[in-house]
This record gives C-alpha cells, structure tokens and sequence, in this order.
C-alpha cells in the first residue's frame, strides 16, 4: 500500500505559545486570510464541556481537562487545511507534541518575558492556572514552558505588533514557503 504524504500546503498549521500571546486571536485572522476553517481547542473543550474553562478546572479538574485537550488535538491535528489555536499548556504533553510536529506545521508565538507582563491584566480573570500565583511563580512556569514550545517549526517573536500585523506577516511567509517547497 502507498501512502501519499501531505503536502506543506494541505497540512494544518497550528499555533502554540504561553497564555496569552495571542494564539486564539491570531490563529483566527490567519484563518480568515487563508480561507481555512479556524479551531481554537478551549473553544472545542467549553463546547464539549458546556462550561468556561475556568468552571472547567474548577468543576471537573485539571485532569479531564488535560485528557480532554489531548483527545480534541489528537482528532483536529489529523485533518488537514485547518488552523488550530492550541491551548498554552497542551505541549507539555507528548502525544500532543508528536501528533502536531509529525502531521500538521507548528508555529510558536514566542514573546519576552517583559512585553509579556504588560498584558497580564487582561488574562488573569479567565486563566485558572494564573490564578493564586505570584508573579515570581508566573514567571517560573512562563520560561520553564520554554523547553516544550523549543520544539516546532516556526517561530515568530511578538513584541508591540498588531495581531492583524503578526497575522499578515504570518499568512506571507506561509504562501512563501508553499511557493519555495513545492
Ligand atoms: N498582538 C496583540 N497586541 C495586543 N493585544 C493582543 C495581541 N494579541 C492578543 N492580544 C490580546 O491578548 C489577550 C490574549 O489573547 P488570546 O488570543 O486569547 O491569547 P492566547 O490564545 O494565546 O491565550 C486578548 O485580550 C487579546 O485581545
Ligand atoms: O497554559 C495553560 O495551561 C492553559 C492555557 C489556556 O489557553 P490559552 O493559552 O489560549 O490562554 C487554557 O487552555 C487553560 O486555561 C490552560
Ligand atoms: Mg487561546
């Protein structure tokens, strides 16, 4: 039996990142510029769920929450033409990391540390696993996710870019690479 690898331009592309950085946002608009339907995994997880995330974790538990992330990204990461907005603690897992790397283009949306406290404000009501910590804490876990985002494709540095521009910028470099690679 031949089995016909994907092509670049079929395979779905999927954005991971910290909390934050604009996964869910930019993930979106890329979606809209590519003509490509748009998952964001929590949105899928609230559905399943029929709850917020943060009732989510507080309900049912961090555990279903894992096993149910790891389940939904095993199943869109298969499909191809899609963009997929992952949550910022999915690539802690394994089966996450491979399923991704091995079907789909992974890009990071990396910030530094700095830029990143500055939006902090906007994100503590509805990420549980900010909650009760202390910016020290916060900023332990932000570079001790570093070693699991280091694995990807590409990479983008996100500083005081729009999302709209970070999403243009994005959706170019991909229409490049289609055009180099194939
Ligand atoms: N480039 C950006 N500039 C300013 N604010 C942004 C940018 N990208 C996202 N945001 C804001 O930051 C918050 C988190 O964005 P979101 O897309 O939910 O991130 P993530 O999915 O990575 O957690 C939202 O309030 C969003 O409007
Ligand atoms: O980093 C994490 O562990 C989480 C990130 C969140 O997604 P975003 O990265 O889209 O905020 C969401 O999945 C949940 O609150 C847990
Ligand atoms: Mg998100």
């Amino acid at each position: 039996m031949i089995i016909k690898e994907k092509s670049l331009r079929e395979k779905s592309i999927v954005f991971i990142g910290f909390m934050g950085v604009g996964k869910t946002t930019i993930g979106r608009l890329v979606a809209q510029n590519l003509y490509r339907s748009f998952i964001d995994i929590d949105e899928q997880i609230e559905k399943e769920f029929q709850m917020p995330i943060p009732d989510v974790f507080k309900l049912i538990g961090e555990p279903a929450f894992r096993q149910k992330e790891k389940e939904l990204v095993k199943k869109y990461a298969n499909q191809s033409l899609k963009v997929i907005s992952l949550g910022g603690g999915a690539f802690m897992q394994e089966e996450i990391r491979d399923v991704c790397l091995n079907n789909c283009t992974v890009f990071y949306l990396d910030m530094p540390w700095d830029a990143w406290k500055e939006r902090i404000h906007l994100l503590m009501a509805d990420r549980p696993v900010l909650q009760g910590r202390s910016l020290e804490d916060i900023e332990e876990l932000f570079y001790s996710r570093q070693t699991a985002y280091a694995s990807h494709h590409s990479k983008i540095t996100i500083d005081k870019d729009s999302p709209e521009e970070v999403a243009d910028y994005i959706t170019n470099s991909l229409k490049t690479a289609w055009k180099l690679y194939e």
